[in-house]
């Protein structure tokens, strides 16, 4: 058993970035942005009216004075002359400022009278210039590696950017084995239960950026696993689920061994996902996971996670832990990491008593993990703890 910061840093070992691509605009959200790109004009491209009202030299703009409205510039065409003394120009939100003005009397602040206006007593104080660049210059520079939000969509959009430098998708494949499992809305006989897991952490890589192939259930036999690796070609990361433990039916090692990988560790001081190994498999990474439902989506979430993201060209580095106080009194802990389910409540973590690793009900119910290091001894109420923070849906 090695532990879980060796077992992570040997599959950043084993994980080559993907190359880049290029796609439209549209298609970047949620990409991950690879080099640089800059802005290719300012914006505003010239010094805007914020407001509706009168554009006008400042120093005109005094209570009572009366100034001859000379034209218009609504947003998208620009007043051609000049603004002089005594002069304005109707301005609407957007519009470029007219040579010559260097304020915005906002309209509310007017009253007009035929082709003059009047300023009023009660003005305010505001200019009302955005200038130019003032948003960002020509050449401002937007640095990857960097997850495309919506802001960033709209930021590069302003750039005039319709195409960006991303990260190629990974593809993921995702292998579920054992004769026991039947897909959901399947018949399952007496003695087999539904494949939950590869479903899970399907939606988990997805939200992540993956493109991910659930393979058909492979049953326990090697030759079987062996044709399931043929299948996975092509993929960046292959998953397997189950049969790595010890028990006669447990043949993904020697089968994945079998087929080439170069193991890269086997077992890792962690609970639950013990039976944990990794290596490479010709182009890809494969991550074998436990079969335990909880034990495969907890190494999603400490293992699967960071490495797709060191896929996608992201600085190696484990999943982010939080700290919060404990709600409760918790014994010492063992040998193994433990990754426990727990609620954030107002008081703090609290764990569920039940830590089975089969409950995928308590994991559901569970927003955070709370992390026992190894051999920690018993924690009091109160005390600060790390957690990883999971995706509930009661919020
Ligand atoms: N004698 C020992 N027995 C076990 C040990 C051990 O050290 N010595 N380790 C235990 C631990 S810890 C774990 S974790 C499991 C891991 O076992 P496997 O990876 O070999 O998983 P399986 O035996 O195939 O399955 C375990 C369990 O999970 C269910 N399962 C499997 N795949 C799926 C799936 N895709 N969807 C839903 N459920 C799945 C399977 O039916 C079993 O109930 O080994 C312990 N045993
Ligand atoms: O390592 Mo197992 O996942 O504890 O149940």
């Amino acid at each position: 058993m090695i532990p879980v910061s060796d077992a992570l840093e040997r599959i950043f070992a084993l994980v080559r970035p993907l190359p880049v691509e290029t796609v439209p605009l549209r298609e970047a959200a949620g990409r991950v942005l690879r080099g640089r790109v800059e802005a290719r004009r300012d914006q505003p491209p010239f010094d805007a009216s914020a407001m509706d009202g009168y554009a006008a030299r400042a120093e005109d703009v005094r209570p009572g004075a009366r100034l001859k409205v000379i034209g218009e510039a609504p947003a998208g065409r620009a007043f051609a002359g000049r603004v002089g003394p005594g002069e304005a120009v109707r301005i609407f939100t957007g519009a470029p400022l007219p040579e010559g003005a260097s304020r915005v009397v906002i309209q509310e602040d007017v009253t007009r009278e035929g082709d003059e206006i009047v300023i009023g007593d009660n003005l305010d104080k505001g200019f009302h210039i955005r200038p130019r660049g003032g948003d960002f210059a020509a050449g401002t520079a937007v640095e990857g590696p960097r997850r495309l939000a919506a802001a960033d969509i709209a930021l590069l959009a302003a750039m005039n950017l319709p195409e960006l430098p991303v990260t190629r998708r990974p593809e993921v494949a995702i292998i579920s084995t054992g004769d026991e499992l039947v897909m959901p809305g399947g018949q399952p006989r007496p003695d087999q239960i539904i494949a939950s897991n590869a479903f899970g952490l399907a939606a988990l890589l997805e939200a992540e950026g993956a493109r991910a192939r659930l393979l058909p259930i492979v049953p326990d036999r090697a030759e079987a696993l062996d044709q399931a690796f043929r299948l996975a070609e092509g993929a960046d990361l292959i998953v397997t689920i189950g049969g790595a433990s010890v028990g006669d039916y447990d043949l993904v090692g020697a089968a994945a061994a079998e087929a080439g990988m170069e193991r890269a560790f086997y077992k890792v001081a962690m609970r639950p996902g013990k039976p944990l190994m990794a290596g490479r498999l010709g182009e890809a990474v494969l991550i074998g996971l436990p079969g335990n439902p909880v034990s495969s989506m907890v190494c999603g979430h400490v293992f699967l996670i960071p490495a797709l993201r060191a896929i996608l060209g992201f600085p190696p580095a484990p999943a982010p832990r939080l700290k919060a106080p404990l709600a409760v009194d918790v014994p010492a802990n063992g040998p193994r990491e433990h990754y426990m389910r727990a609620r954030l409540t107002e008081r703090g973590l609290l764990p569920f008593d039940n830590q089975d690793s089969s409950l995928l009900s308590i994991l559901a119910a569970a927003d955070a993990l709370l992390i026992r290091p190894v051999a920690d001894s018993p924690r009091r109420a109160g005390e600060i703890v790390e957690y990883l923070p999971l995706q509930s849906g009661a919020r």
